[in-house]
């Protein structure tokens, strides 16, 4: 097994402020900015040495660019989701044969389960996987048949209070669990477990080297981790966070190819 930095992208709809809200009200979104933002979150991704590889676009689909949503992969297997929300289904096939040329084994989630990436954290061999309103009991299920044999512990968490297992909790490099504890259902489900003071502080992407992607609206949270020794890297994602997205699933980070 060979180490890879590769993450899957796709570039925002133009229909983007059609998107799903859920947990939070609607306000107006800027799709031109939401695009800015999402070349200069590509170009953080970049520079800290990731190559980056876009999926087909899906402007018919508003949550398209929420690519993470479509998949789980664990080694080089992809799990491709059958998302909760129906509307989100005609995402996978583009993200799917993107994987696919890169050299993933492609499995899929088939009914009656659902699965959405985004309620999926993985820390090592161990894989949480969110059970709430877009991720069933048979998802979960499907998880464990595919990622089990390789090696993974599947452990289910209940997720009722956000969208996705991962809008309340991300890991830091040393596998701390890290979430703002009014929307974690249960912080003794993970062994270790470091309150932040902002919702968006619990969402980062490890780029490797102790760098954290984040967002720029939790200065709070970055505050505390470069406390801790890590480098806190912020992207503003204002117009993404309006349509309930985090900086996680802007992005499916593949670091166990066979390149
Ligand atoms: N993994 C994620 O946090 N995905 C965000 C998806 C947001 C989108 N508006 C949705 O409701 O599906």
């Amino acid at each position: 097994m060979t180490t890879s930095r590769i993450a899957l992208v796709r570039r925002p709809s133009p229909r983007l402020a059609d998107g799903l809200v859920t947990h939070i009200d609607r306000k107006p979104v800027d799709a031109a900015l939401a695009l800015r933002q999402w070349e200069a979150y590509v170009a953080a991704l970049e520079t800290h040495g990731w190559e980056t590889v876009e999926a087909d676009p899906v402007d018919a689909c508003p949550d398209g660019v929420f690519v993470e949503d479509t998949m789980v992969v664990h080694r080089n297997v992809a799990l491709i989701s059958l998302p909760g929300a129906e509307s989100r289904r005609p995402e996978t096939a583009a993200a799917e044969a993107a994987v696919t040329a890169l050299g993933c084994s492609v499995n899929r989630v088939r009914e009656p389960g659902t699965l959405e990436g985004g309620d999926v954290l993985k820390i090592g061999d161990t894989v949480y996987v969110g059970r709430g309103g877009r991720t069933n009991g048979e998802g979960v299920r499907q998880v464990r048949a595919a990622f089990e044999p390789l090696g993974a512990r599947v452990v289910a968490v209940p997720v009722s209070k956000v969208l996705h297992l991962k809008s309340a909790v991300t890991a830091l490099p040393d596998g701390t669990v890290i979430g703002y504890p009014p929307l974690v259902d249960d912080p003794a489900a993970f062994p270790r477990f470091l309150p932040v003071p902002e919702e968006s502080g619990a969402h980062v992407v490890l780029l490797g080297g102790g760098r954290l992607l984040m967002a720029a609206s939790a200065p709070r949270s970055a505050a505390l981790f470069a406390d801790l020794g890590y480098t806190p890297v912020p992207v503003d994602i204002g117009e993404f966070e309006k349509m309930e997205g985090c900086v996680t699933c802007l992005s499916v980070r593949l670091r166990e190819l066979y390149v």
